[in-house]
């Protein structure tokens, strides 16, 4: 992910201010430095990295923090505040009929984000369609279809048509009871005539209300010129950052997003169509600081639920609360955290879980998280319904028997129920609080996470269960 070691950098340069009421300017200067490393690292345009630099400089320096601010939360703030506002805000995407069109590069995601976002606007409840106009890389038509058939969206595409304009023409009216229609260009090695006047006469037949520029996150500054090109041309509303799960770059992105006067509409995390998260930036910027993003991560919940074929009323966190809790809802629960996708994405977005605690773990913990997941699940179907009601009761007769039965080692067996034991115990600590101390927990949370002084925009909503 994009800056992934700022929020332990910065945490470590933080927590030096811890205890301190006021900051000096050596203060500021180490933690501008940890900010400018990164950033540079991540590929961000030099004159924005000072920009951004001297801001947080004079305003930790000049502002008077509120009345019981540490100075630590004092500087935490305006670093949020700063990023945020360097990240810009999210490309305005009304729930409504619209055309958009996508353009980039050939292999930066115009295709695999094309069947993304139809797929994000059909979970918001719109009927989208998908468009494919790229005559020119042969495959294109069949990968934007498979692609088209796993978001389970309308698509259409000629193979045997040779004119991108036509397609885009008889394409539109051939899904006309869409209301979203996403039309995707072809790309080119490098930015050629051809196909700037390609894309502009396709413009010219879509008249899209959006066009967006599909930007590999490993690009670096090459997005400047791209971006400017493909500006001039057809105009960019908004731009849609792609691979963010394989890099820890991303800031060329910021640059186009610059340059263009523009800002991010979608983030592309993995190669399946549920790999897409909306722009949020506060959200996005609580994450890389490691304050998490409990709206990601409900909405996360929330579609995992619909997969499962859970409603909100099956897996209400009240009654949850209030019973006991079983092997079958922790069952239930991982089956759902599986939905959510990889886990490491998933913990970054838990307030106290994301950037800190995750960097300690080694680099395989995940997988062997993952795994072991896999095993539990292996493990509970051995189990009859009276040992999944009450685990505590399973004796070593029983263990054996369900390492057996489940091919796993009697170890596995332990371990799931020593996690069911302290899952269980950490629901009891919830048991009984009242709404305000659940709140309460939450920002408590999010401050171990480092995010200091409560209240910050956008980390309202709800996570759902211990996990
Ligand atoms: N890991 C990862 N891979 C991605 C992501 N988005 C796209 N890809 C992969 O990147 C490769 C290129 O993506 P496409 O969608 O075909 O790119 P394109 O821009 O349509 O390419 P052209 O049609 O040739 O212009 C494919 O292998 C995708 O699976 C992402 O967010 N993460």
């Amino acid at each position: 992910m994009v800056l992934d070691d700022l929020g332990t950098s910065l945490r470590g340069t933080l927590d030096t201010l811890r205890g301190k009421s006021r900051v000096t300017e050596e203060d500021v200067d180490k933690v501008v430095k940890e900010i400018q490393r990164s950033l540079i690292q991540a590929d961000v345009d030099i004159a924005l990295v000072q920009d951004l630099s001297s801001r947080i400089k004079e305003r930790s320096l000049e502002e008077e923090p509120p009345g019981g601010t540490s100075a630590r939360d004092h500087v935490l703030k305006i670093v949020y505040e700063e990023m945020v506002g360097l990240v810009g805000d999210s490309t305005d995407l009304p729930l409504e009929e619209q055309t958009i069109m996508l353009a980039g590069l050939q292999g930066s995601g115009k295709t695999t984000s094309a069947a993304k976002m139809a797929w994000w606007f059909s979970k918001k409840g719109l009927r989208p369609a998908v468009i494919q106009t790229d005559t020119f890389r042969p495959g294109a038509y069949d990968q934007a279809k498979q692609m088209a058939d796993r978001a389970e969206v309308e698509y259409y595409g000629d193979p045997d048509a040779d004119d991108p304009v036509q397609i885009a023409r008889e394409g539109l009216e051939a899904t006309s009871d869409a209301d979203v229609h996403i039309v995707d260009t072809a790309g080119r090695h490098a930015l050629e005539d051809d196909l700037i006047d390609e894309i502009e006469d396709i413009e010219s037949v879509v008249d899209p209300d959006r066009n967006l520029l599909v930007l590999d996150a490993a690009i670096g500054q090459g997005a400047k010129d791209q971006a400017q090109q493909f500006d001039e041309s057809i105009g960019i509303d908004g731009v849609v950052i792609t691979k963010l799960d394989g890099t820890a770059k991303g800031g060329g992105a910021l640059t186009a997003v610059d340059q263009t006067d523009s800002s991010i509409a979608f983030l592309g995390t993995g190669e399946e169509v549920a790999d897409v998260e909306r722009f949020e930036p506060d959200g996005f910027i609580s994450r890389l600081l490691g304050m998490g993003d409990l709206r990601q991560l409900a909405e996360r919940v929330e579609r995992a639920m619909e997969e499962t074929g859970q409603s909100e009323d099956d897996w209400d966190p009240e009654d949850m609360m209030s019973g006991s809790f079983t092997l079958k809802d922790m069952q239930k629960q991982m089956e759902a955290m599986n939905n959510m996708g990889p886990l490491d994405q998933v913990m970054d977005m838990i307030p106290g879980l994301g950037g800190g605690l995750m960097d300690q773990l080694p680099d395989d913990a995940m997988d062997v998280t993952e795994e072991r997941m896999r095993d539990f699940d292996v493990v509970m179907d051995s189990m009859t319904d009276e040992e999944m009601e009450y685990p505590r009761a399973i004796g070593a007769d029983q263990i054996e028997r369900i390492s057996r039965g489940s091919g796993k080692p009697e170890e596995r067996v332990r371990e799931l129920l020593q996690q069911h034991k302290m899952m269980e115990q950490t629901i009891k600590q919830f048991q009984g609080m009242g709404d305000g101390d659940m709140q309460r927990m939450m920002k408590k949370m999010q401050q171990g996470g480092g995010g200091g002084g409560g209240g910050m925009g956008g980390l309202g909503g709800g996570g759902q269960g211990p996990f």
